[in-house]
């Protein structure tokens, strides 16, 4: 994979459940570049917070363990001091959450949590931080900065609590935007506001993003590439629209299928059943979707398997993509006089 401005080299990150250590992140390598979003999707519980968590250093050490290389701008992040974290975040990358009303303090106007970033992280005097708080509260499309300054979160719509949040992200310019679900408490025409927001603070300042999310419309939208993550493990990886032209893995397939479109309202939708096992009933040998297609022999899988590149940059784990068909579309194949291959 190519080097990029974070270069993520086999991390796992493992949680504390009784006395023992699960890995949420199972092994995982990836790469984001400047002035790139890559997209990370799949279902509740695939290990996609717990590796943004990684990434900021979040994760309550006592009861989790981070192995292997978070390397930004080649430095291993994951080696840190507390201290040196402290600074690196919010300075150099920043996080947008999923709940804004969590993120935020309730007890203090806006306009003092966006400066406290400043007071933190720069040496910018009382006045000048005040200013740039308010072009800040300008740039993400608030109008009338210098009211909003003053209000409460609870005075603010959802839309613009998520747009302080991102401010209080960008405020110190950071190189390296991570972003958890940041429109899922927000409704359709917001979301749309926020998703240009990012993407356009992302091509003023040329910086990488990860963006995570189960809606795969918002990553055809925003996202250059797009990682699946199944049970911790990255299982495709591929540039945007090669993922949604050319979907190999049977997860993929699977998300991708379950998607309704609108002018295809009668066709059917193909969707594997079930749900992504816990950390302790996880498979950890083998293909981790295999008992999630049990018609797929054995043998269609491999005993160990990896990331293989099968075009430029498109990267599948498993070879049993080769073999999978949805059940029903089988039976649809035999019912009209075609064998299923
Ligand atoms: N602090 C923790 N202690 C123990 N297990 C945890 C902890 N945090 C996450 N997990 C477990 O790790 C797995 C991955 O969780 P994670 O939150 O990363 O999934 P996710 O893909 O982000 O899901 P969602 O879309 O619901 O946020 C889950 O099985 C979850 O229960």
């Amino acid at each position: 994979m190519d080097k990029g401005l974070l270069n993520i080299k086999n991390l796992s990150t493992s949680f504390r459940i009784n006395d023992q250590f699960y890995a949420a992140v199972d092994n995982v390598s990836l790469s984001v570049n400047k002035n790139e979003i890559l997209g990370i999707v799949g279902e509740s519980g695939s290990g996609k917070s717990a590796l943004a968590f990684s990434i900021m250093g979040l994760h309550d050490k006592l009861n989790s363990k981070i192995e292997g290389e978070i390397n930004f701008k080649d430095q291993n992040i994951a080696a840190l001091s507390e201290k040196k974290m402290n600074k690196l975040r919010g300075e150099e990358i920043g996080m947008i959450f999923q709940d804004p009303l969590t993120a935020l303090n309730p007890l203090k106007i806006v306009g003092e949590q966006i400066s406290e970033m400043l007071y933190l992280h720069t040496r910018l005097g009382k006045k000048e931080r005040k200013d740039k708080v308010l072009d800040l509260i300008n740039q993400v499309g608030i109008p009338r900065p210098e009211y909003v300054y003053n209000q409460y979160p609870h005075e603010l719509s959802g839309g613009m609590r998520q747009r302080i949040v991102i401010a209080i992200a960008i405020a110190c310019d950071p190189e390296f935007l991570i972003a958890d679900e940041p429109t899922t408490a927000l409704d359709v025409t917001i979301q749309a506001q926020i998703l240009s927001l990012i993407k356009r603070l992302k091509n003023e300042t040329n910086s990488g993003v990860i963006l995570i999310t189960h809606d795969l419309g918002v990553v055809a939208e925003m996202a250059d590439r797009v990682a699946v993550m199944y049970a911790g493990q990255i299982v495709e990886i591929a540039p945007v629209k090669e993922l949604f032209k050319n979907p190999k893995h049977p997860y993929t397939r699977s998300l991708l299928n379950s998607v309704p479109h609108g002018h295809e309202a009668k066709s059917k939708l193909h969707v594997i059943q079930g749900m992504v096992p816990s950390l302790q009933k996880l498979p950890r040998t083998g293909c981790r979707f295999a008992p999630r297609i049990p018609w797929i022999s054995e043998s269609a899988h491999e005993e160990h398997p990896e990331l293989n590149e099968i075009s430029p940059g498109h990267f599948v784990r498993c070879t049993c993509y080769k073999h999978f068909e949805f059940p029903d579309q089988v039976e649809e194949a035999v019912g009209n006089g075609v064998t299923g291959s």
